[in-house]
């Protein structure tokens, strides 16, 4: 049963037939709750109001809208629905609970699958932190971040207001908090009580988020492990990052987990493999014929993984300065990317080829040479009335710090398929936007019959594929097509794959893709031990080098393009970064 759910997410649309109604059509948002638990405004998740959706996005409109009173496909789409599943039951605790990430995205997720029913029918979850709060004032924080998504047209048959009240009433009725320190053995044995009568003898399985700064992880999972395992049932760690800050560091950390864990209880998030777009990356590679072929230096001219956020460190400063943009993104959430973009056919989709593979691209990289970086940092500046803050104004961050906001590298995988195609990473914050997105630079024609057209600028004549992860997540395709008319005139037009045009469901979150499969034990989005070491392996040498020389940042003002560095780097690769083009 479980297998079959599995395969039906990795088969994506073509199976989507069989989910519920309430997965289809217009997708809108009831809360969040402000006083007390009532009240509740409408309006999509991405913000848009309710009569800004076009009418065919209606049930009756979509294809798939037929299978939904198909009781076959019914049968098929309560994986927790299975007899027995009422004899075993799933607690959740979410280390941390009081802070940024638990509030923001842990408990929204954890809300949203248990609104569409992919939660075990038995499920608490259980926020433990230092922080004393009751039990009430944990649900009226939470009940603050909740939303539901439903059917346009279901608000129209039925009372839907009501019905995503009493699923947040049900959820938050679930929802207990145990205060407690990270280190105590004592506090872990009472949280291991409550969870022991919550669970009521039933076969338990207990899912740990350790939603914590870094320094904690060790203390936890030994308190966790030792005083509130499940005795019947599986124990499972999610691990959010930074994991160590150097290959050192990193290894320390997973040899000490693993004091206490094996390897497959960890689950070492990264919350850019959850992301949609990301998990589409090898379904548009492996399950169509016009790309696969192509993906290879013999057609490749390079490859850009970019990063970027409107926004400066903004209260975390104190947590980035120690870390820096290239631990913070490229090491993690990029080099990740990369990875997937990278890799050979695995033998399956089954997490440990999926990893394998992955493993054996970063193994197959050369580690990071200062030559081939660039760092920067955003200074401060104003305009109009308007005051941008530079990265040291943060009063969380130390004078003078060197810490890169910004980086850019060229990064090279010696293997058959890539020689000497560069990877090209860009990264920053305080930027003039917030875009994440693959751009796949194509060669140029050979003896191309139509390069007159083009003038002497062949690269504007190039193919590029562009994954835009984020915001208004695409897939687009730049192409050389006549302009109608008598004449011979080329334009460069885009094959355009906007999600939000063609897609009437909303893009789940990536934390609620993760959490689920955390659930299922689904380990091919977690970041396996040996995969780690080769992400670190890169990137230590690079920095320590940076800290040991002391290497000054670039600055870049707050709001720009960042640091001119970053062109010449590219251009020393014969490389133009794809979004400053004109139409981008
Ligand atoms: N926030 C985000 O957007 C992201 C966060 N992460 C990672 O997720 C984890 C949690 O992040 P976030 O929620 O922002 O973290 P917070 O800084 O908000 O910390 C979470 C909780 O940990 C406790 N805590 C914080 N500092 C200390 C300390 N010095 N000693 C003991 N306890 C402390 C606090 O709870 P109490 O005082 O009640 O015990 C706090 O509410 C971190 O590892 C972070 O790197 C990863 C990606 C994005
Ligand atoms: O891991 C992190 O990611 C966020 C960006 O995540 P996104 O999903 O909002 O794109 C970044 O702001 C943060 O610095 C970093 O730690």
């Amino acid at each position: 049963m479980k297998k079959k759910r599995t395969k039906k997410r990795l088969m994506g649309e073509a199976t989507e037939g069989a989910i519920r109604l309430k997965d289809l059509g217009l997708l809108l948002r009831i809360g969040p709750r402000k006083h007390g638990r009532k009240h509740f405004e409408l309006k999509s998740s991405n913000g848009h109001p309710l009569n800004a959706v076009s009418s065919h996005d209606g049930l009756a409109a979509n294809p798939l809208a037929k299978d939904h009173t198909d009781p076959k496909g019914k049968e098929e789409l309560f994986f927790f629905s299975e007899p027995g599943s009422g004899d075993s039951t799933l607690s959740i605790t979410v280390v941390g609970a009081s802070g940024d990430l638990a509030k923001k995205k842990i408990f929204p997720a954890l809300f949203a699958l248990y609104y569409e029913d992919f939660l075990p029918k038995n499920f608490i979850v259980y926020g433990h932190a230092r922080t004393k709060l009751t039990d009430e004032e944990l649900r009226d924080t939470v009940s603050r971040t909740l939303t539901c998504r439903i059917d346009k047209r279901v608000i129209r048959a039925t009372n839907c207001r009501e019905n995503c009240e009493n699923k947040m009433e049900e959820f938050l009725k679930r929802c207990f908090y145990h205060s407690g320190q990270y280190n105590s053995e004592e506090d872990f044995e009472e949280l291991d009580k409550k969870l022991k009568e919550k669970e009521a003898g039933k076969l338990a399985h207990r899912l740990f988020y350790l939603s914590i700064p870094p320094n904690l992880f060790v203390d936890v999972v030994k308190c966790a492990s030792l005083k509130a395992s499940s005795e019947s049932g599986w124990t499972r760690v999610i691990v959010e990052k930074p994991f160590g800050r150097d290959s050192e560091s990193s290894g320390e950390l997973t040899r000490s987990l693993k004091q206490y864990l094996a390897e497959d209880q960890i689950f070492r998030i990264d919350h850019y493999l959850g992301k949609e777009l990301v998990e589409n990356l090898s379904v548009l590679r492996f399950s169509n014929l016009v790309f696969e072929p192509l993906w290879s230096r013999n057609y490749i001219r390079n490859v850009q993984l970019i990063f970027s956020e409107d926004f400066g460190t903004e209260g975390r400063g104190g947590y980035f300065d120690n870390y820096g943009i290239i631990r913070d993104i490229m090491q993690n959430h990029l080099l990740q990317i990369l990875a997937l973009f990278a890799m050979e056919t695995p033998v399956s989709l089954d997490a440990e080829d999926v990893r394998n593979e992955k493993v054996k691209v970063l193994r197959s990289m050369r580690p990071l040479q200062l030559e081939d970086v660039v760092v920067g940092q955003y200074k401060g500046h104003s305009k109009g009335s308007k005051l941008y803050p530079a990265y040291t104004d943060d009063p969380t961050v130390p004078n003078g710090s060197l810490t890169p906001t910004f980086a850019a590298a060229a990064l090279f995988i010696d293997n058959a398929r890539w020689d000497g195609v560069p990877f090209l990473m860009k990264a920053g914050k305080a930027l003039h936007t917030r875009r994440a997105e693959i751009r796949v630079q194509f060669r140029h024609v050979p003896g191309n019959l139509y390069k007159r057209n083009f003038g002497t600028d062949l690269d504007k004549a190039t193919n590029e594929l562009v994954l835009r992860v984020q915001p208004d997540e695409a897939v687009y395709l730049k192409i050389n097509n006549k302009v109608p008319g008598l004449g011979m005139r080329l334009d460069r037009s885009d094959l355009n794959l906007l999600y939000r045009a063609r897609y009437t469901r909303e893009i789940p979150d990536a934390y609620e893709r993760l959490l689920l499969d955390a659930v299922e034990g689904e380990r091919r989005l977690f970041i396996r031990s040996d995969e780690l070491d080769a992400a670190w392996s890169l990137f230590t040498p690079l920095l320590k080098e940076l800290e040991d020389k002391k290497i000054g940042p670039e600055l870049y003002p707050y709001g720009s393009r960042g640091p001119v560095g970053a062109h010449y780097l590219a251009a020393k690769y014969n490389v133009r970064w794809g979004d400053l083009g004109s139409e981008d």
